[in-house]
């Protein structure tokens, strides 16, 4: 059994529901690079964003924007997150064309118009046409993340494609949170982390995670090198402001280790 000797997860910010807000006027308000940089300054370690095709919150000069600002931040992480068969793949080799950072690709096998994320690759149904595109993507000298769904069955299979780590949909347990299936979800997760470490992959966990059950998470499941939280989190800063958001989400990261 291998266990990875993390010392704390990384907070990635996912920024776009900062865009989708911005969207609605025609201010450049709130702003998406301003954002980061009160993040970054604040101690997140990474950015993430998730350019959909319809261009619902993120748009393609914020990937830009965002990976000149993460220029001036070399000791921290910048995600992108899409469907490799829609147009994440174009942006990931634009960016880097230009010479501008990009440290983890994170494919999501998500529609165009997906309301939003919610479920991961199936294999051995799209091994296939991963393995192709997860090699071009570690080509472009990026770390590859499958999200997939929980299920310790898939894990192999997602390193049998090349990926360097997982990230796992965190939704179902969110959604369990305030019921007796808590428990059941955290083995669930535990089980399906336990099986990627395993595999010799690493561990990412993302989607609806948030202030209340962040610590609990990271308690059960072992290995999580990072997690990308968004919606819960640009929530919180509504109320809190960036920085004291960010304070508090690294606060319950270090409450898992401590
Ligand atoms: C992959 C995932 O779970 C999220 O990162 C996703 O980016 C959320 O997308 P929306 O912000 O469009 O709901
Ligand atoms: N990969 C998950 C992510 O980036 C943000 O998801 P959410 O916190 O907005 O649900």
């Amino acid at each position: 059994m291998t266990t990875a000797s993390i010392s704390r997860t990384a907070l990635s910010v996912n920024l776009n529901k900062v865009a989708l807000v911005r969207n609605t006027r025609h201010l450049g308000i709130p702003s998406v690079t301003r954002a980061a940089s009160l993040c970054l300054q604040a101690g997140a370690h990474g950015i993430t964003v998730h350019p959909r095709p319809d261009e619902r919150h993120i748009r393609p000069h914020d990937v830009f924007d965002l990976a000149e600002l993460l220029k001036a931040w070399p000791d921290r992480e910048y995600n992108i997150e899409g469907n490799p068969f829609h147009n994440l793949m174009d942006v990931a080799r634009e960016v880097k064309a230009k010479g501008l950072p990009l440290h983890q690709l994170t494919f999501v096998p998500d529609s165009e118009g997906q309301f939003t994320s919610d479920h991961g690759w199936t294999f051995p149904q799209d091994a296939e046409r991963l393995q192709a595109v997860v090699a071009e993507a570690r080509a472009l000298g990026a770390r590859v993340s499958l999200f997939m769904d929980a299920d310790p069955a898939q894990m192999a299979a997602a390193k049998a494609v090349g990926a360097d780590r997982v990230e796992l949909y965190t939704e179902p347990y969110a959604a369990a949170w305030h019921t007796p299936e808590r428990a059941a979800q955290l083995e669930r997760f535990r089980a399906a982390a336990q099986a990627a470490l395993d595999a010799g992959l690493g561990v990412n966990a993302g989607h609806d995670l948030n202030r209340d059950n962040l610590t609990a998470f990271l308690r059960a499941v072992p290995g999580v090198s990072e997690v990308s939280i968004g919606h819960a989190l640009i929530a919180d800063a509504l109320e809190l402001g960036y920085a004291a958001t960010i304070a508090e989400y690294n606060r319950c990261i270090h409450e898992a280790f401590a």
